[in-house]
């Protein structure tokens, strides 16, 4: 592949793009998490990929929207792992599943519930799906030392939004109540849509990933200006995310002397 050969959905190449990138979902959180880095400026722009470049001191990293879902953030990830990154924090949103989660915690999963179906093109159901722990680690490291309140543990991942927000309206409901009730029972932390298939083809593909997640609603509120305006609460895991990939870096620079 030539260097300056563009990828067909995201439409960066690999003298663009370092190592690490930030993969929020929503395009609009893009320059909002590139403000955080030295000298950033957009790069591409294709679908629902928006793409910025800055710096962590002399590093480069990237800040890629995925898009919603699963199939999307897969196209991206691999694009991504074939101009050589190699490790990704996703910055995002979720919903509060369990009364320990309140609106404006940081959620950092541990591990993810795959109810959606891009991972099965990956790696088998029985397989979990975990994300990178030494991304883990710093995710949390960097939580503490802002003295942001946070929740580590398990997070669902669907294919479908309305139907976990509205599930007794659809034919299948009983289904949808039943499993959701017994992965509350279970533990689940938290709720969004690209989790599960992030670890997993991470995982496949030999590369790091984890997410920063804010929650934007409480445990059993689903205030629509709550979900729709988490602006003020974001620059919480913006930060977050932010301060872990200098952690990571750093200690990627320490191992490499
Ligand atoms: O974390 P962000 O990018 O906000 O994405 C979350 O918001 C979308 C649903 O509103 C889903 O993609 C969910 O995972
Ligand atoms: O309610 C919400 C908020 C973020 N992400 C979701 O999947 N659901």
């Amino acid at each position: 592949m030539q260097d300056n050969q563009k990828m067909m959905h995201i439409a960066l190449s690999k003298d663009q793009v370092g190592k690490y990138a930030f993969l929020p979902g929503s395009p609009e959180r893009v320059p909002r998490i590139a403000a955080f880095l030295r000298d950033s400026e957009k790069v591409a722009q294709n679908r629902e990929h928006t793409s910025y470049r800055g710096y962590i001191g002399d590093t480069p990293v990237m800040v890629v929207s995925t898009g919603m879902g699963g199939p999307s953030t897969a196209i991206c990830l691999e694009e991504l792992v074939k101009l050589g990154v190699t490790t990704f924090i996703r910055i995002g949103t979720c919903a509060s599943t369990s009364a320990l989660v309140e609106r404006g915690d940081i959620v950092i999963p541990t591990g993810a519930v795959r109810m959606e179906g891009t991972s099965s093109h990956y790696l088998p159901l029985e397989y979990p799906s975990v994300p990178d722990y030494s991304l883990v680690k710093k995710i949390e490291e960097a939580a503490i030392a802002q003295g942001f309140r946070y929740n580590t543990g398990v997070t669902i991942t669907k294919d479908s939004f309305y139907t976990q927000t509205e599930p007794e309206t659809r034919p299948i409901g009983y289904e949808l109540i039943n499993k959701w009730t017994a992965y509350e029972k279970g533990g689940a932390t938290s709720t969004s849509m690209e989790e599960a298939l992030l670890f997993i083809a991470a995982t496949s593909l030999g590369v790091r990933a984890a997410s920063a997640l804010i929650s934007a609603t409480n445990y059993k509120s689903y205030d629509q200006d709550n979900i729709l305006s988490p602006l003020e609460i974001e620059k919480r895991v913006i930060i977050t995310g932010v301060e872990a990939m200098r952690l990571v870096i750093e200690e990627d620079k320490r191992k490499s002397r």
